[in-house]
């Protein structure tokens, strides 16, 4: 597959409200769209998820924006073939930058796959037509008001809630949301927040059977979640510290994981998040799909990677309107609290024109 160039699209998505996890609040996203044009006209999305700053991880979107411009074009371009496994041979020679590199090799993969016809869940060994979904409730000024949102979710039809925790706000939001509710499907994320001295506390939400317990501790920390987990009964989950299928395989082997959040964005692309959920899946592990806000372009390419065999629980691919008043493609909405993987070639979905417009802040052409 040729490439004759690529767009880079700054779009500016507003959050139908604030988003507060134990790192920061989010009211808006900055999205970076990246957009591969092959010599016979055919072309692929894929959307960068890195944050606005380095918080959730040491990515930021400016910074993605140059490494894709100054190193990972240029990359593919001196291929004879942009193929999108290919890249990771020159991809592997540049240091970090997943995110980077999961927009730009999902831009390809997606324009492959719309040349040959080929949706990407089939590509990827799906099974199912439809996910089901969860969603992620950040942290509120009260509980009154986490009560209010997630009851509004369940009524939605959200079949598991994920609440973001953090010291000072943890055992009693737990609490109320398991005392309101009953036995939903219900489990917490930190994004790091705790350390090991917290262990006995974190072991007070073990009475309240969560499904389990998200990225306590630092995601350098692997000895420390192997340790934690044997002071806890809730599940631990690992999101920040899986940023490759072998680090999926050294958590699982030290003990420091039982279930694993898979990112196509951190783990570098659509490809080793396939690997990753088949090194899960040889060990029993179960894993799901998480979410960085992504707009449909990421959306659906997710929410295909959640149609996988070994991802046996809920992810965090909820419905467009739960973070945007209009999507920049036809919006994913829920159904019996699923959502329909999408079925056309590649990621199935496009921008709509005019929505695109709409938010566009910036655009750029890189070509050979
Ligand atoms: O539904 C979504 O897309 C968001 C799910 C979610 O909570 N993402 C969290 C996370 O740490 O997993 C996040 C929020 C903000 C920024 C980055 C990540």
């Amino acid at each position: 597959m040729k490439v004759t160039g690529f767009e880079l699209r700054r779009i500016a998505m507003p959050l139908v409200s604030p988003f507060r996890t134990s790192f920061g609040v989010e009211h808006d996203r900055d999205v970076l769209l990246v957009r591969a044009v092959t010599e016979d006209g055919a072309e692929g999305w894929g959307e960068c998820v890195a944050m606005s700053e380095p918080l959730y991880s040491s990515e930021y979107v400016d910074g993605a924006a140059e490494v894709i411009r100054r190193f990972l074009i240029p990359a593919v371009l001196s291929l004879p073939d942009a193929d999108p496994y290919q890249v990771e041979v020159p991809f592997a020679k540049i240091k970090g930058h997943p995110m980077a590199k999961a927009a730009v090799q999902t831009a390809l993969l997606d324009a492959k796959l719309r040349i040959a016809g080929m949706p990407l869940a089939a590509h990827l060994g799906a099974v199912r037509d439809r996910v089901p979904a969860g969603v992620s409730v950040g942290i509120m000024d009260s509980i009154p008001e986490l009560l209010e949102a997630v009851e509004g979710y369940l009524a939605e039809g959200y079949l598991r809630i994920k609440l973001k925790i953090q010291p000072g706000w943890d055992v009693e939001p737990v609490r109320a949301v398991r005392e309101r509710f009953g036995d939903i499907l219900l489990q917490v994320d930190a994004n790091t927040a705790y350390t090991l001295a917290d262990a006995r506390h974190l072991a007070k939400l073990d009475p309240f059977e969560l499904l389990l317990m998200e990225q306590p501790l630092p995601e350098d920390d692997i000895r420390g979640h192997a340790e934690l987990a044997k002071q806890v009964r809730t599940p631990i989950c690992l999101d920040e510290s899986i940023t490759s299928a072998r680090a999926a395989a050294d958590a699982i082997a030290l003990g420091a994981t039982s279930v694993v959040n898979i990112k196509p964005g951190r783990v570098g692309g659509y490809l080793e998040a396939r690997r990753v959920h088949d090194v899960c899946a040889a060990n029993g592990v179960p894993v799901w799909v998480g979410g960085m806000l992504e707009t449909g372009i990421g959306r659906a390419a997710n929410v295909a990677l959640a149609a996988l065999p070994g991802c046996v629980l809920p992810g965090d691919t909820s419905a467009s309107d739960r973070y945007f008043r209009r999507d920049i493609t036809a919006p994913f909405v829920l159904a019996d609290g699923h959502l329909a993987v999408p079925t056309g070639p590649g990621v199935g979905v496009d921008p709509d024109p005019d929505a695109l417009a709409e938010v566009t802040t910036a655009t750029e052409w890189i070509a050979r």
